[in-house]
């Protein structure tokens, strides 16, 4: 049993792709925090951001399918911060947001290291956010409602990233170096025991074949 969780783990995190990211400004229902958080799961977003909402952040409900244990999301006070923080680590950050230099969502390279930031549900992406941002993109609408939900934006645009990175290769091999790998594993397969380690400022163990921890320690 261990054995396959780990198998299936390894896999999973060898899918991460740490140059894609997503940062949620003000984003306050827990049914689109959840909803945008198991979509980042499943395209293999590795950390996901957010501003916390005026009201304080939302929980998670059971549409995130406990998504919320596998992407870590990151809290931030303002966008502005955020939006250079990104920037300053090598991210184009794309605004989803009307403004005149939008463009199709579709026109963009997702292969370069991307953050997508998303918009509050009734007043979107903030001005000053937009004029921040490296590009303005948007999902085309030819509907007679004016918006998408924004979980639905944000999976529609994740997954073309997603698209476009398994085009490359990016998926073919673990973009995680392979410390960081190991050290998750063992976090994903034993969480308690991996904070009790943690608590003790102790290695993780190392794990044998079957998943079970060994007496030596990890690296
Ligand atoms: C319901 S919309 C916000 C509508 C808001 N009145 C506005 O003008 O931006 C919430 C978020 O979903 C995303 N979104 C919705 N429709 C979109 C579209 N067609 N293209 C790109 N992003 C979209 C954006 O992140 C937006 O900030």
């Amino acid at each position: 049993m261990k054995a396959e969780r780990l198998a299936k783990i390894r896999r999973v995190l060898s899918h991460r792709q740490p140059t894609l990211s997503v940062l949620l400004e003000e984003v306050h229902k827990p049914h689109n925090l959840s909803a945008i958080l198991r979509s980042c799961d499943a395209v293999g977003v590795f950390e996901a951001h957010a501003v916390v909402p005026k009201g304080g952040m939302p929980t998670y409900n059971a549409t995130s399918g406990s998504a919320e244990k596998w992407v870590p999301l990151r809290l931030h006070r303002e966008a502005l911060p955020a939006i250079r923080e990104m920037q300053a680590r090598g991210f184009q950050v794309l605004a989803t947001h009307l403004s005149e230099r939008a463009v199709d969502y579709r026109e963009l390279d997702y292969t370069r290291p991307t953050c997508v930031l998303l918009g509050a549900e009734k007043w979107g992406v903030s001005q000053a956010a937009a004029e921040a941002a490296d590009a303005n993109v948007i999902i085309p609408m030819m509907g007679m409602v004016q918006s998408l939900n924004v979980s639905v934006a944000a999976a529609t645009i994740l997954f073309e990233a997603q698209r476009q990175r398994l085009r490359a290769g990016m998926y073919d091999a673990p973009q995680l170096d392979p410390e960081t790998l190991e050290l998750l594993s063992f976090e994903w397969l034993y969480p308690e025991l991996a904070e009790i380690y943690r608590e003790r400022s102790e290695p993780y163990p190392a794990l044998d074949e079957q998943g079970m921890p060994l007496e030596r320690p990890l690296s």
